[in-house]
């Protein structure tokens, strides 16, 4: 099924992992602005099943996540969608998921994509230092985080494979929007209008 997504004559692959829930703005102008730098040939949005450091949280079922992913990269000829950690069972770690993309692309460069924020957690993902080594990353800004630190200390031994990224800031997350919809305060423009559709058909988010 994997497989089935990625073009023949791929060069580069940017992965933009996430819990989606929901999808918004934020996250697509993340990978378009990736996917541009870095002449990426398509990016593979992986919407996670079981996100390890949001155990603590509830969390929108994975089909209604995924279904807002599809809705959202429809029109962008470069963005894919993949099931693979919503069919894998436990823990949603990306070591995993970046194993199977290397496995099956061998020489292909892959970069996983992540905001400010994802990126100053990566030393408590499971095998952090692994991942760093077997795949690169593209730490894009995002309002209310720093990417100062990624220039000291622990970072410094991975300086060539973190990759530094400015994209215009969007104060946009999805606890924001779950918290306005739940207030019925509006969510237009920060997210695509398919996805908002969603939200009010399947009544998501009125009682978080
Ligand atoms: N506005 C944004 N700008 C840049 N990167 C973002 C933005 N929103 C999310 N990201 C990045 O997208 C990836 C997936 O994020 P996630 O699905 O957890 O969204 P979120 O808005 O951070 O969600 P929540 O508010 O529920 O924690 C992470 O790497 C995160 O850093
Ligand atoms: O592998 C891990 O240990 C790990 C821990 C935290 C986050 N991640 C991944 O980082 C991406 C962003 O996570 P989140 O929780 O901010 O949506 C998503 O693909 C997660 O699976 C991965």
């Amino acid at each position: 099924m994997l497989d089935e997504l990625l073009k023949e004559d791929i060069k580069s692959l940017g992965i933009m992992g996430g819990t989606f829930d929901p999808i918004h703005n934020g996250h697509l102008v993340t990978a378009q602005a990736a996917a541009y730098q870095y002449d990426l040939d398509q990016v593979i949005f992986v919407p996670s099943a079981n996100p390890p450091h949001k155990t603590e949280q509830k969390i929108t079922n994975a089909e209604d996540r995924y279904i807002m992913v599809m809705l959202a990269t429809m029109n962008n000829h470069k963005f894919n969608v993949s099931r693979i950690e919503l069919e894998r069972e436990g823990p949603s770690y990306t070591i995993d998921t970046v194993r199977v993309f290397k496995e099956l692309l061998g020489e292909v460069d892959i970069y996983f994509i992540t905001g400010a924020d994802a990126i100053l957690e990566i030393f408590t993902w499971k095998k952090a230092h692994q991942i760093l080594k077997e795949c690169k990353f593209i730490a894009a800004t995002r309002p209310g985080y720093s990417l100062s630190k990624l220039k000291d200390g622990i970072y410094e031994k991975y300086r060539n494979q973190i990759f530094q990224l400015e994209i215009p800031g969007l104060a946009i997350s999805s606890t924001d929007i779950r918290q306005r919809v739940q207030n019925k305060r509006p969510i237009k423009y920060q997210l695509p209008s398919a996805v908002e559709a969603y939200i009010k058909k399947r009544r998501l988010y009125l009682d978080t």
